[in-house]
Order: structure tokens, then sequence, then C-alpha cells
């Protein structure tokens, strides 16, 4: 057992920085799983639950569960089907990735998941810190490289009530931040958020599903500018609007030291 925890530290530390870059995310275990889940997510979804906790790999916690509306389940179906797909003899590559969402960022790096285990083990990711399916965040991110952008289908949960019958703005904030920050990151490497700016247009009924749009809007130096907006899922309606800056950071950074 201790053998393996050093292993998955030297596994961790030796592989994270090239991990975090972009292209080692998109060609590596990130893509693997994204394959997984983009061949079928009935399939994927047993696969991964049938081994979770006792596997190595990480429950995805964006794959389509019983909370999920019919329109949740739409939006999804429709993105998924634009994503790349294996074949038997080749990959068609889609414009289109779905990226894995785990309950803590660090089980995105190599060795992360053993690692989540011994550093600070009783943390979560804000968003996926709630157990119960459809109590809060519910979302699925897709990714488009080739146009740097990505789109975000997220259900609210009653807990994240707000005025009544509608999300709170720190949700709608916290998802904004999550979304622009997977996106600078993804295109970027490790960055924390150092500006989020948002303009509430309308407000969003609990419960109901909407998209969360992140572009690029440039990188300078450290400096990665993306844009956001939440909208219906037909985009007939503007509910947020939101710049971002974020900053690369490096590993010690991110972990305080
Ligand atoms: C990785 C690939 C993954 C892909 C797969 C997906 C995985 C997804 C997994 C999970 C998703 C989760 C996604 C969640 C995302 C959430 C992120 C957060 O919420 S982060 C927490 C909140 N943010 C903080 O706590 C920061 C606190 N601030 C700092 O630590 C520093 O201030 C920092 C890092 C922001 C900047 O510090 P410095 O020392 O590195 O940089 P300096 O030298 O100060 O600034 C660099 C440049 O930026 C400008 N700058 C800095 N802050 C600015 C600001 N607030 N406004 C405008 N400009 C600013 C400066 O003026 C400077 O510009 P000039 O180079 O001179 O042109």
């Amino acid at each position: 057992m201790i053998r393996s925890c050093f292993q998955a530290v030297r596994t961790f530390i030796s592989h994270f920085p090239v991990t975090l870059c972009p292209d080692a995310v998109s060609h590596g275990a990130l893509i693997k799983s994204t394959r997984l889940q983009c061949s079928g997510h009935r399939s994927a979804r047993g696969l991964s639950m049938s081994l979770w906790p006792l596997s190595a790999n990480p429950r995805d916690f964006s794959l389509p569960n019983a909370s999920w509306s019919a329109e949740m389940q739409q939006v999804y179906d429709h993105y998924n089907a634009l994503c790349e797909v294996k074949t038997k003899d080749s990959e068609e590559k889609g414009p289109w990735y779905k990226l894995p969402s785990y309950n803590r960022s660090l089980k995105h790096a190599a060795g992360g998941v053993y690692l989540s285990k011994i550093i600070q083990s009783k943390s979560r990711l804000f968003t996926r810190s709630n157990k119960e399916y459809g109590a809060a965040f519910e979302y699925v991110i897709f990714m488009n490289k080739q146009e740097k952008k990505c789109v975000c289908a997220f259900q609210s949960g009653h807990l994240l009530e707000g005025p009544p019958g509608h999300v709170h703005g720190g949700a709608i904030a916290t998802m904004m931040d999550t979304v622009t920050g997977t996106l600078a990151g993804y295109l970027a490497g490790p960055v924390m958020t150092a500006n989020l700016n948002i303009n509430y247009r309308s407000p969003v009924p609990l419960g109901s599903v909407v998209l969360l749009h992140s572009a690029l809007d440039r990188i300078e130096g450290k400096k990665i500018f993306v844009n956001g907006r939440v909208t219906s899922t037909d985009e007939s309606k503007l509910h947020t609007e939101a710049t971002a800056l974020f900053i690369s950071v490096n590993v010690g950074h991110v972990f305080g030291i």
C-alpha cells in the first residue's frame, strides 16, 4: 500500500506538468476516456459504474443519470453525436470532445486518482460535492478545440435556489467560472481565475436546462481572455453574459507552495 502510494506520487510528479498541457491532455487520458463515453453513453455508464469505486477509473459525473430531464438528455445526445468516433479500422475525429468530470480536478492528472486519496482526501470540487443526483449542479461540457470554444448543458437542482423559483446568481457565477476556466485550462494548461465579470440579463428558472457557451477571445503571454454566455437551449433567450481573465500558473501555485 505504502509502496503504491509512493509510486503514485512519483508518477504524478513526473507527469503532472505534461498531462496538464493541452495537447497532452487532449491526446492522453482525457481523450482515452472521452472516446469511451462518445462511443455510447449507455455502455459507458455501465462500464464506469461497474468498476467504480474499486478501480483507478474515477466516476465520471457528467454522464447521463436518472435525474436528467428529457431536454438535458436531448442536448447531450445532440453533442455526443458530434463527438469523435472510434471505428473498427480508424478514428474519425469529430470536432467535439465530451470532457469527463470528476469530483476533484486532481483526478485529471496521471496518478491523480491515487494522490486524491492522500492529499486533502476530504476535499471535493465544489460543483461535484453533492452526491445526490439532480440536487445541485448537473452538467456536461463538450469541447471544440479547433474552434477554441465549448458548450455546457446545465440543469440546475433544487439546492441552487436564489430568488424563489430561480437559480442563485452565485451558482450561475460558479458555473460560468467552471466553464470558462475549463476552456482556458484545456487550451493553456493550469490556470487560475484573475477576473470574472458577469452581467445577469434574465433570471434562470430553477430546474430548467440552459446552455453555457464559452469561447477564447485572445491569449497574451500568461493571460487568457475568455467570454461566456448563458442561453436557453434553443439560444433564443439570453440569461447571462460574462468575460473572464485566467492566468497561467505553475503547479506549485495551484497547490499553494
Ligand atoms: C488543465 C487542463 C484541464 C482540462 C481538463 C478539464 C479539467 C477540468 C477540471 C476541473 C474544472 C474546474 C474549473 C474551475 C475553474 C475555477 C478556477 C478558480 O476558481 S481559481 C480560484 C479563484 N482564483 C484565485 O484564487 C486566484 C487568486 N489570484 C492569484 O493567485 C494571482 O493573483 C494570479 C495567479 C491570478 C496572478 O498572479 P501572478 O503572480 O501569476 O501574475 P501577475 O504577475 O500578478 O499578473 C500577470 C498578468 O496578469 C495581470 N492580472 C493579474 N490579475 C489581474 C486582474 N485581476 N485583472 C486584470 N489583470 C490582471 C497582471 O497585470 C499581469 O499583466 P502583465 O503581464 O503585466 O500585462
